[in-house]
């Protein structure tokens, strides 16, 4: 596929050439309703015990992203995969506190069928098969979204919520930002130097990824 530029990195050209798809990931009604103050609180709720079970088998996946990782024969990249699954030890307990104070029985939760169909994709990483570059892209891109999602809501011009600033903080901050963008080129590097068909395959898991957060915000505000 057309680089759409020579200095452009292809994470950057893909998300210029998908672009619908990326704002329907990023801006979405669920997101856009936090930002704009008329959030209902009960998807709120739906959408933080369903991220929790999500973010639990996020660590499995990051797993298999780090293992991929150390198998590369430079693996200088492992202190970043690292340091994120680190973040993801925090993050747990912030749900666990977050969920205590929104009354959310985290023991009670049952997945909704797109977060089991999400944690499915997450799961198919396993695979030895599957190469380190789509791994990779893969996880740049999840995190991705939900960091432009999340920094829009505390945008100049906000309304979001008191109460729901801590959320949009946690992954609108500027340093969630800086470490998006330092796994962006991580996965520039690799895609710089994968086989068509590699490129390829991490271009599909974009896509998937961009259709699969959509379905997650639309299972959160609406329930199905
Ligand atoms: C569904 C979903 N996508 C991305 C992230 C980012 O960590 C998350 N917590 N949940």
């Amino acid at each position: 596929m057309d680089s759409g530029g020579a200095d452009k990195g292809t994470t950057a050209a893909w998300m210029a050439a998908h672009r619908g798809m990326y704002e329907r990931a990023t801006r979405h009604p669920f997101t856009v309703s936090i930002r704009d103050g008329t959030v209902d609180l009960a998807a709120f709720k739906r959408w933080l015990g369903q991220d929790y079970m999500f973010v639990r088998e996020f660590v499995a996946f990051l797993a298999s992203v780090l293992l991929k990782c150390c198998k590369q024969s430079d693996s200088s990249d492992m202190e970043i995969i690292l340091g994120g699954l680190a973040s993801l030890s925090d993050e747990l307990s912030w749900f666990k506190k977050e969920a205590a104070k929104w009354s959310v029985d985290l023991a009670g939760i049952s997945p909704l069928t797109s977060n089991t169909e999400y944690c499915r994709f997450l799961q198919s990483f396993n695979d030895p098969e599957i190469s380190y570059t789509v791994a990779i892209t893969t996880f740049w891109i999840i995190e991705t979204v939900y960091q432009d999602s999340f920094a829009f809501c505390i945008q100049d011009g906000h309304k979001t919520p008191l109460e729901l600033l801590g959320t949009c903080q946690r992954w609108g901050s500027p340093e969630f930002k800086q470490y998006c963008q330092s796994l962006q080129r991580i996965a520039d590097r690799c895609l710089a130097n994968a086989t068509s068909d590699a490129v390829k395959s991490a271009e599909e898991a974009f896509l998937r990824v961009l259709e699969l957060e959509i379905g997650f915000w639309d299972m959160s505000s609406s329930q199905s």
